[in-house]
């Protein structure tokens, strides 16, 4: 076994949920004669979820959905995996990006599993080849469900699109655990800086912000939220968060990570106010939170190291991680999120991908939600593997909890 198959092997064993549905697919063969595409990370975990599908009759083809996030020993492991088909490389050019995602069109797949809708964008515009076959698809992110409900109220989505992020299981766990615990470990890892003391500014007190804060905290930074709704904010502020805006945390920040899904929320009127040294990085979703490109374009000197750009501005130094994507994957020592969160995630993709399989004939084109069932099947799955046990309601109590006459 080489480095790939040992890092898919150490993955699996963290993989309880995952393991058993593999279990059940290799029985039930859901996905026997058809083609699935795949643009996600190509890493450990998302093997694992690549062989749960090839194990259930399915031929696979899969590339990357960042150009910084592949491990390519990972992808060669994949790629000689029986039934499956890997295209993802780190460091690909934008057109190698969408080159790649062409090789898995021309598969003309069945069903997409998406990660921030480039594929499906793809799919819906220049490979409009492939709408006559495909019969739906799923899609992991926040921001990739914003793009694909903004495209079914226009009318454009052709297919039905389950949104797995939207989920109880995934979001509060991967985008609040995974990417707090995640990005700051690839921040740690990459600058060696410590946290504890350090002003660390987040921007967007989402999912995802709150997990970065909470785990922030924990090691002992004080942390600063930026926010534009007030409901947030005042969350935050609740939680013990200084709160402010950005052109005041940008004077006193030390570490920045930006989770808004937005664009342009760290940009040259902020530049300008930045300590010497201050460190930016992103984990919330393209490279356009920070704006890396005036950056380059302004710099008197850029050095290179390592996942980290070093800029020399007016006799500053500002210091941006992997390119301003998304720092928890893209940066050479990101791993991505924690094993055990994303054997979540991916229970939800792999039995989303079933219920599309089954169901896809009951479900007109547009964004659909995870059915609760399957929601509520993989937290069962995993507290079974935790060996935890929850008390159920009585009939009186359902009775109860269901009715408006009984009252004091
Ligand atoms: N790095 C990862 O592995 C990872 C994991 C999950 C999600 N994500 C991505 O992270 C982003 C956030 O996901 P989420 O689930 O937390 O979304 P969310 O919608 O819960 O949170 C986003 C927050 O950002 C705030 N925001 C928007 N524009 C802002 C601005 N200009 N300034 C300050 N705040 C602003 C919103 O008010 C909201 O509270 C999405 O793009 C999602 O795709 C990344
Ligand atoms: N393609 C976009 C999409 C954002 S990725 C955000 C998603 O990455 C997922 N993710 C985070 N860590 C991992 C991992 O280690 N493996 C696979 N997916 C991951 C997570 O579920 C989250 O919803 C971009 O790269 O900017």
């Amino acid at each position: 076994m080489d480095s790939g198959d040992l890092k898919i092997e150490w993955a699996r064993q963290y993989m309880p949920v995952l393991g058993t549905i593999a279990d059940r697919f290799r029985k039930d063969k859901p996905f026997e004669g058809m083609t699935i595409g795949m643009a996600l990370h190509v890493e450990a975990k998302t093997a694992n979820l690549v062989k749960t599908l090839a194990a259930g009759g399915a031929q696979v083809f899969i590339t990357g959905c960042n150009p910084l996030s592949t491990q390519d020993d990972v992808a060669q492991a994949l790629d000689r995996v029986d039934g499956v088909t890997c295209y993802a490389k780190r460091g690909c050019s934008v057109d190698e990006y969408y080159s790649a995602m062409d090789a898995v069109l021309d598969a003309k797949p069945d069903i997409t599993i998406d990660d921030g809708m480039d594929l499906i964008h793809r799919m819906h515009t220049s490979r409009r080849d492939v709408l006559t076959k495909i019969i739906g698809g799923c899609e992991e992110t926040t921001t990739g469900i914003h793009r694909l409900r903004a495209m079914a109220e226009e009318g454009k989505l052709e297919f039905p699109v389950i949104a797995v992020n939207d989920t109880p299981m995934k979001r509060f766990f991967d985008n609040v655990h995974g990417t707090g615990e995640s990005a700051l470990t690839a921040i740690m890892a990459t600058t060696n800086n410590l946290i504890a003391g350090k002003w660390l500014v987040v921007a967007g007190f989402g999912y995802c912000g709150r997990g970065i804060a909470r785990k922030a905290s924990g090691l002992g930074a004080k942390v600063i939220v930026t926010e534009v709704d007030p409901r947030r904010a005042l969350e935050a502020y609740m939680e013990g968060y200084h709160v402010m805006p950005m052109n005041k945390a940008a004077e006193i920040g030390d570490i920045f990570i930006t989770t808004t899904g937005n664009k342009d929320i760290i940009n040259e009127q902020h530049f300008k106010l930045l300590k010497d040294g201050a460190i930016l990085s992103n984990a919330g979703h393209f490279n356009v939170e920070i704006d890396g490109a005036w950056l380059n374009k302004n710099a008197e000197q850029i050095i290179e190291r390592d996942g980290i750009q070093s800029y020399l501005i007016n006799g500053r130094t500002i210091h941006l991680l992997a390119e301003g994507r998304l720092v928890n994957l893209a940066v050479p020592k990101g791993m991505g999120h924690p094993i055990e969160v994303m054997d979540l995630s991916f229970a939800l993709q792999a039995l989303g991908t079933r219920f599309i399989a089954e169901h896809h004939t009951e479900l007109k084109p547009g964004v659909h939600a995870v059915p609760d069932s399957i929601d509520r099947e993989v937290a069962s799955i995993k507290l079974a593997s935790l060996g935890l046990g929850i008390d159920t309601l009585s009939a009186d109590q359902e009775h109860y909890m269901c009715s408006w006459d009984v009252g004091t």
